[in-house]
């Protein structure tokens, strides 16, 4: 999934990497996060995507960070997917808030590894083992998405 945007909740109860002393050589103090992913970034990540004919796998979607590190609770997956959540961890958000403060430009992909539990009858149960395999099943997809995208970056390095 190419991250559009996210939710940080752990930020709501106030775990946030900015917090503390203010590091004004770095970026503001309280700084925007309606740009954290750079549209250009994103709409080349798609582009590549489909170069590569991988256009069914790779959507767009929303993030939300957890703070785990349990997997979450059937009305946890349904509150969030109605909150218009596509896919949850427990990382990437952190990182992007600080990018983001430094001024950087940021592109946030995430391989979805497991579905959704939102089902009461259902007998599922996310695990870790499931995530790892997915993980080690798409290294190749992976690989090559990642390898054509920074060449296509790195030429003039601001996508525009
Ligand atoms: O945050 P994402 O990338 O989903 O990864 C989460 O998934 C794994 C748990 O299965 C841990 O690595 C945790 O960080
Ligand atoms: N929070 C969370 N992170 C994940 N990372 C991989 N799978 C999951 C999941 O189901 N929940």
């Amino acid at each position: 999934m190419v991250i559009l945007d996210h939710i940080n909740m752990p930020g709501f109860a106030g775990h946030n990497p900015l917090s503390g002393p203010k590091e004004e050589q770095f970026g503001p103090r309280f700084p925007p996060m309606s740009d954290a992913y750079d549209k250009d970034l994103r709409k080349l990540a798609l582009a590549v995507g489909q170069e590569l004919g991988f256009a069914e796998k790779i959507r767009e979607g929303v993030y939300c960070c957890l703070g785990g590190p349990n997997f979450e609770t059937i009305a946890e997956c349904r509150m969030l997917n109605s909150l218009g959540v596509d896919a949850v961890g427990m990382s990437t958000v952190p990182e992007v808030i600080v990018a983001g403060h430094c001024g950087l430009r940021v592109l946030g992909m995430s391989l979805v590894t497991n579905k959704a539990v939102m089902d009461y009858n259902s007998e599922a149960t996310a695990s870790q083992d499931e995530v790892l395999q997915a993980g080690k099943d798409s290294a190749r997809f992976l690989e090559k998405l990642i390898a054509l995208l920074v060449q296509r970056i790195e030429p003039n390095n601001n996508v525009s």
